[in-house]
């Protein structure tokens, strides 16, 4: 179902509103009983309550930062008390828009449809190839549609959002992975309620008074399947509720855990790729499970790592970790360990692997016991996924939730042109989308932290609330950027894909796209922002020369036919604002140069009170045994570099495409092990380790853990007889079996009432690894 045929032109002066979802909307099938009550934020409390992290985030290890509205509040204010004659930026701008208005709907500029459909179907191997033979790519492009019909029948659960289509995958590769994943047809029954869902009654209070009445497609799918201990790999669109489907089943499981302070014992790790979406997880965690006493601990960077340490050896029932931080305490923590797993989950796995923690998961999933049940979730799956499913998973169960469709029901796309030769105005092209049609409630996400920054300079110097969230920002930043963005203190949020995975903000209504990302999936988990939980919302991109063919493959991902439109911004009010943009130039450049200068100032403070605590407290700091690293920090850009190439090459765009705007540099950069294979670089990098003391601090330290380490609950009773016996299967399997299976056998006190308990709940037919 391509293309420009059925795109429709709207003027950007038409606002287009998107009507709020109506309860029982039957275009949404996100669940035909899904009932969802717009005034239950399951996280506007924990942002409104960021406070609480206040003792968890770092404090005193970098320079207090500086904020932009500062700088130009400072600088309007000097600017009239020198008494210069210019009107106030938001009163000029408001005039500006007022002429707009005027003047908007006059485009005679692109508005013919046919000619951005002609854009759309030219030759996308080529995008900027101009081609005399349109008729003919169109006709290509549409028996492509043909084969995607005709392709709704491969519903074996085959999905792969990355930009080769799923149609082909050849029957070899079919088989390989039949035979991989379990033969598990799902749940006999088809489960319209959480009350039917054999869940215990603490849970039920939790799913109420969070207004979960029904389960969403990809939570009925997996919360069965999960409480059996099967490992699953799930799939199911953004907004879907895939962070309940697997913390739902593991609060369940851990309900018949053995108490008892000789019992505690970290049971289940989650691992997340970024510290926003670790947040998030934690606060829903502790919602879910309010009503029983499990205790969650929340370890990922940014946050402190003195009292995630205190946390941890009081060994809390579930973690919630980002990678690097996790091996950061499985190596220098001294009482954590991974040895009494039984649940590991992985989140947005592919976007982990993207960022370079391929190593990093390789050694988490290596600490834990092979016993252990793994889930492994993301609206997106990736060939490299498919090759940690096969590292990490045993015969997992595939839940693909409706695998043919890609976004949201509820999301309406939007793509604006950048016109060959206009790639100057995309800025003046975003400003006047913000300032005539999208004023609040919106995302924008850019491909460079720079960029967000400026940008939002700009915006603050026109009057626009906005705050920006990217990895140059202190964590106490990015919280406090979320937290005022989700309560409406700000319009914007200027955003790196930092925030295109899994953040779930309530009421998002646009998502703009500064520039095309690189990859289907990026796109597809940046739109996914908006028309979250069966809402509806709109994304809007801009798409240059260079873009069509990723243009092309976001239209086929589309929920709909009429679920496409091509925006058109007038062209003269570009113009004005172009001209407006050039005049702040010099402002612009004043403002961050003044935030370096003050960023310079702050760091030389900085080291100042550093030299002061050494000299005052010398003895004590370099008496502290030396915290080792997994990897060094070259080592870990060095790793980055590697995963995105490798990621990119995989997923992505003609690498001139993909260059043709990002302003920064990608290329890894050449290195010593530069050429290498990982398994190559890993035993460089261990051997160069080697030639350190740390080789003998490793030892000890995990000998201490050892010495340390919890009984494994859940280990049958020793029965002397037989362990002279030559060892068998079955023995194995006990030695290596998890908590839960002790519990399972001896449910004496279960909390809560359970309507039905039967064997549903357990480990039933898990057997333990042999290689991973
Ligand atoms: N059963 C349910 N009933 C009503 N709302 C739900 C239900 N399950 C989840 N939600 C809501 O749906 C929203 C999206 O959930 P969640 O963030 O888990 O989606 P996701 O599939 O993980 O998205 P992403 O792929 O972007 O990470 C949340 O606001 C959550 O509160």
């Amino acid at each position: 179902m391509v293309s420009g045929d059925y795109v429709m032109t709207i003027d950007s002066d038409d606002e287009a509103p998107i009507q709020p979802t109506k309860a029982k909307d039957e275009s949404v099938q996100l669940d035909m009983n899904f009932v969802f009550d717009p005034s239950v934020d399951t996280l506007t409390e924990t942002w409104n309550n960021a406070s609480d992290l206040g003792d968890l985030v770092k404090t005193g290890s970098r320079p207090a930062p500086i904020s932009v509205d500062d700088i130009i509040a400072r600088r309007k204010q000097n600017q009239v008390s020198k008494k210069r004659k210019r009107p106030p930026a938001e009163e000029e701008e408001d005039q500006l828009s007022g002429s707009e208005v005027d003047s908007g709907g006059d485009d005679d500029h692109d508005s013919d449809e046919s000619e951005f459909a002609r854009f759309v179907a030219e030759d996308a191997e080529d995008p900027l190839a101009s081609s005399g033979e349109e008729g003919e790519d169109l006709e290509v492009i549409q028996s492509e549609d043909q084969e995607d019909q005709d392709g709704v029948e491969n519903d074996e659960g085959q999905s792969d959002s990355s930009e080769e289509s799923e149609e082909d995958e050849t029957q070899v590769e079919k088989d390989r992975k039949a035979a991989f994943f379990a033969d598990y047809a799902g749940p006999s029954e088809k489960h319209e309620s959480f009350l039917h869902m054999n869940l215990s009654r603490p849970i039920l209070k939790a799913l109420t008074s969070l207004g979960f009445v029904s389960p969403t497609p990809i939570q009925a799918a997996t919360i069965p399947v999960a409480l059996l201990g099967k490992d699953v790999v799930g799939n199911a669109v953004t907004g879907s509720g895939k962070t309940a489907a697997f913390i739902i089943p593991v609060i369940e499981r851990l309900l018949y855990r053995e108490r008892g302070k000789k019992a505690a014992a970290t049971r289940c790790l989650i691992l997340v790729p970024t510290r926003e979406l670790g947040v998030q997880c934690y606060e829903v965690g502790k919602k879910l499970s309010v009503h029983t006493d499990i205790r969650f601990c929340l370890a990922v960077g940014g946050l402190s790592l003195k009292s995630q340490e205190a946390e941890l050896r009081t060994f809390p029932d579930i973690v919630i970790a980002t990678p690097g931080r996790l091996i950061d305490h499985l190596r220098n923590s001294i009482a954590f360990s991974l040895d009494t797993l039984d649940v590991l989950i992985l989140d947005e796995a592919d976007r982990m692997l993207e960022d370079g923690f391929a190593d990093e998961l390789a050694e988490i999933i290596k600490s834990c016991p092979q016993s252990r049940q793994t889930m492994l979730f993301s609206a997106t799956m990736t060939d490299s996924v498919d090759e940690l499913v096969r590292m990490s998973l045993d015969k997992p169960v595939r839940l693909f939730v409706d695998p043919k469709r890609t976004t949201a029901r509820g999301l309406m796309q939007e793509f604006v042109r950048v016109r060959a030769g206009k790639e100057a105005d995309r800025s003046a092209l975003l400003v006047s989308l913000c300032k005539r049609t999208f004023k609040q409630r919106t995302i924008i996400f850019f491909r460079s932290k720079k960029l967000a920054h400026q940008m939002r300079i700009v915006f603050g110097l026109l009057g626009l609330k906005s705050d920006e969230l990217h990895g140059d920002l202190t964590q106490e930043q990015r919280l406090r950027a979320l937290q005022t963005f989700r309560d409406g203190t700000v319009d914007y949020l200027m955003a790196t894909d930092l925030a295109s995975r899994g953040l779930d903000i309530k009421g998002v209504e646009t998502v703009v796209n500064f520039d095309m990302p690189g990859q289907l999936a990026q796109y597809l988990h940046r739109v996914g922002r908006t028309a979250r939980a069966g809402k509806k919302g709109r994304s809007v991109t801009l798409v240059g020369e260079a873009d069509r063919r990723m243009l092309k493959a976001a239209i086929k991902h589309s929920a709909g036919e009429d679920q496409v439109r091509h925006r058109v911004v007038p062209p003269d009010a570009v113009a004005r604002y172009a001209e407006k943009l050039e005049s702040l130039k010099d402002e612009i450049a004043e403002i961050m140069k003044e935030e370096k200068e003050e960023k310079l100032l702050r760091q030389a403070e900085m080291e100042l009170k550093r030299g002061q605590n050494i000299l005052e407290h010398g003895k004590e700091i370099y008496s502290r045994p030396a915290r080792t690293w997994f990897q060094s920090e070259k080592e870990k850009q060095v790793a980055q570099a590697v995963s995105k190439q490798q990621y990119e090459s995989a997923t992505s765009l003609k690498k001139s495409e993909r260059n043709q705007h990002a302003p920064e540099t990608n290329k890894p950069k050449r290195d010593k092990f530069s050429g290498l294979t990982r398994r190559a670089k890993r035993r460089k990098t261990a051997m160069e380790e080697d030639e350190t003391d740390q080789h003998a601090i490793g030892a000890s330290i995990r000998s201490a853990k050892k010495a340390m380490r919890p009984k494994k609950i859940g280990l049958p009773e020793p029965r002397p007889q037989k362990m002279k016996a030559k060892k068998t299967h079955g023995q194995k399997k006990q030695k290596n079996a998890g908590s839960f299976d002790h519990d399972l056998g001896q449910r004496t006190k279960p909390e809560g009432i359970r309507a039905k308990k039967g064997d549903s709940v357990g480990r039933a037919g898990k057997r333990p690894r042999k290689s991973r």
